[in-house]
């Protein structure tokens, strides 16, 4: 069975592909490394032979990550690295290496499933947007603030935002102005989401007419998935581009 891994800047995204290295068995999402190894320990079933990662945290984390995995399951381990060009879509980054490697293959991926252009929006600690054309060709990309974060620097930067998390949730059943502040700040990060997603659409159009498909990914997709019906919705999409970068050989 392959481990497969996404170790973003918040959670390590895992799952588990059954012996035919396609089928997933299991997976899940966990904050640290410990967790990930409880998880993976407390299932006897998962019998792992390899792993394939992508991390975009420091190479000291993803080191230490790499060595823990093969010292407790034995499995060999292949990372994700970053490359001008693979599967016919070309890195639009002026210098390739300093392109996320979590968006580089979300982006081979939906380029991939398209079969054509593609704009990826991943919304994950940071939300980002990339653009892929039906060459090929990455043209770039944005990235800003993800809900997470907008919500934090708010509570930490002022002194009069506070609320919990259940008060958070509570504030999303609507998007009417606030009335008080867990509403108006949870509803107004939400608008800049939708805002960020609607502005990303219009430049696709500027770009392809409507001769595009849109991928949203990441653990907040849903917040936003409302606002582009069109979209698909692949929570995988990471995964997608990480077997076309690490294939079993
Ligand atoms: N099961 C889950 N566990 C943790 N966060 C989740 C889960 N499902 C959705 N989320 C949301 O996903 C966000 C993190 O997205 P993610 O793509 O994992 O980020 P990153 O790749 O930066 O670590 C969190 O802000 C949270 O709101
Ligand atoms: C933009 C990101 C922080 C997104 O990370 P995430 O929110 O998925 O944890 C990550 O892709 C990254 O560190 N990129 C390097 C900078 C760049 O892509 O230009
Ligand atoms: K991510």
């Amino acid at each position: 069975m392959i481990l497969e891994l996404d170790c973003g800047n918040s959670f390590i995204k895992w799952r588990v592909l059954d012996f035919d290295g396609v089928t997933p068995i299991e997976g899940g999402v966990v904050g640290t490394d410990s967790a990930l190894l409880a998880s993976l320990s407390d299932a006897d079933k998962f019998k792992l032979k390899k792993c394939r990662l992508v991390s975009v945290r420091t190479p000291q984390e993803t080191d230490s990550l790499v060595a823990l995995l093969i010292d407790v399951f034995g499995v060999s381990v292949s990372r994700a690295v970053p490359v001008r060009e693979l599967a016919g879509v070309k890195n639009g980054y002026n210098d390739y290496e300093r392109l996320g490697l979590d968006r580089w293959l979300a982006l081979l991926g939906g380029f991939h499933l398209a079969s054509g252009a593609c704009l990826v929006l991943d919304f994950g600690t940071a939300v980002t947007a990339d653009f892929v054309a039906a060459d090929g060709e990455h043209l770039g990309g944005f990235i800003c603030p993800g809900m997470p974060l907008m919500r934090n620097q708010l509570r930490t930067h002022t002194r009069r935002i506070r609320y919990d998390d259940t008060a958070a949730e509570r504030a999303h059943e609507s998007l009417a102005p606030g009335r008080e502040t867990v509403e108006a700040v949870e509803r107004g990060c939400m608008l800049m989401l939708r805002g960020f997603v609607l502005t990303q659409l219009e430049l696709a159009k500027e770009y392809w007419g409507n001769d595009f498909v849109v991928f949203l990914t990441g653990g907040d997709a849903n917040l936003v998935s409302g606002v582009v019906p069109d979209a698909k919705v692949v929570p995988d999409l990471v995964f997608v581009g990480l077997a076309m970068a690490c294939p079993l050989s």
